[in-house]
């Protein structure tokens, strides 16, 4: 399962080394932007980008709303790499691939990832358009098996068994949650749990009670690897996911989804979403890893 796509030590730092040569910028903050997100990248200051077909090692991006493109730049007078699109199992990456970036980022100096995607909702207090804070997820394709973790243990990255109770820094939710309630955005905002599935179908009705049985607010198909891995080398994290469409739990109910109104929901909130992100950055601490 992983001995033909197991990357070396080797591999992710001649990547990082590669991105340090080419860039003045030593971030400590990354930001994954999710479908239709890409805005978020568009407000650093002092911006050096790269496609990821021209750095070396980097997987091609191949998602609609997802551009493939990696810019450092200033937020607020912090320095951040973001990620202007990701990848995903169901384009034909391996785990390895889709969370590369994250192990470059670490060997980068980066301390703290914010995760952003777009997500159907199960919960029945959210609406198209709300903020979740994610509180914890439920990796489907980590519990069958699929983990980015597979293979022997890289011990210079962390341990052979990391744990995932409290994956979601406490104090940078309390901190999102306090900017949200500044901004007078607290009516949309939500907390919940993020379940992540393969894809890229989108869920039958039997499949949406199902997770919403195990506990699930809001459904995507990407997140939980990045995640994992960023704990797996004690880096802090941070996710948000815009709720951007109704997940159908009952046999009558006629609401569709297709991946062109997750972009035009995702599109029409990613102005929020960037003015939180914006601001969380500015009251994070950097220097010694807590919210201020
Ligand atoms: O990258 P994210 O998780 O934001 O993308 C979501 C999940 C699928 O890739 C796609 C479905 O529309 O959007
Ligand atoms: N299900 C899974 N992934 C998604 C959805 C959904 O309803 N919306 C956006 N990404």
């Amino acid at each position: 399962m992983y001995s033909k796509d197991q990357i070396s030590h080797e591999d992710y730092q001649k990547t990082a080394d590669w991105l340090l040569s080419q860039t003045q910028h030593r971030p400590k903050i990354a930001i994954i932007c999710g479908s239709g997100l890409g805005l978020l990248a568009d407000v650093l200051q002092c911006q050096d980008s790269f496609k990821y077909s021209e750095i070396p090692g980097f997987p091609h991006s191949t998602v609609q709303g997802h551009a493939g493109r990696l810019v450092f730049g200033e937020l607020k007078g912090k320095t951040c790499v973001c990620m202007q699109g990701r990848f995903h199992i169901y384009e034909g990456h391996s785990l390895s691939k889709v969370t590369f970036p994250v192990r470059v980022f670490k060997l980068l100096g980066v301390e703290t990832l914010i995760v952003t995607n777009a997500a159907g909702y199960l919960a029945d207090s959210y609406h198209c358009g709300d903020i979740m804070i994610i509180r914890d997820h439920i990796n489907i394709p980590g519990l069958a098996g699929l983990n980015p973790l597979n293979g022997p243990n890289d011990e210079k990255f962390g341990p052979r068994f990391p744990s995932m109770s409290g994956a979601y820094d406490k104090d940078l939710r309390n901190l999102a949650f306090d900017i949200c309630k500044n901004m007078g955005m607290s009516q949309f905002v939500q907390e919940g749990v993020y379940c992540m599935v393969g894809g890229p179908n989108f869920e039958s009705i039997a499949e949406a009670r199902l997770l919403h049985r195990l506990g699930a607010d809001a459904v995507g198909m990407s997140t939980a690897p990045e995640v994992v891995v960023a704990k797996h080398c004690d880096m802090r994290v941070f996710g948000l996911s815009l709720i951007t469409n109704k997940i159908a739990r009952s046999y009558g109910d006629s609401s569709a989804v297709n991946h062109q109104s997750v972009l035009e929901m995702s599109e029409k909130r990613a102005a929020v979403l960037q003015e939180l992100v914006t601001e969380l950055v500015n009251h994070m601490d950097v220097n010694n890893n807590t919210a201020m």
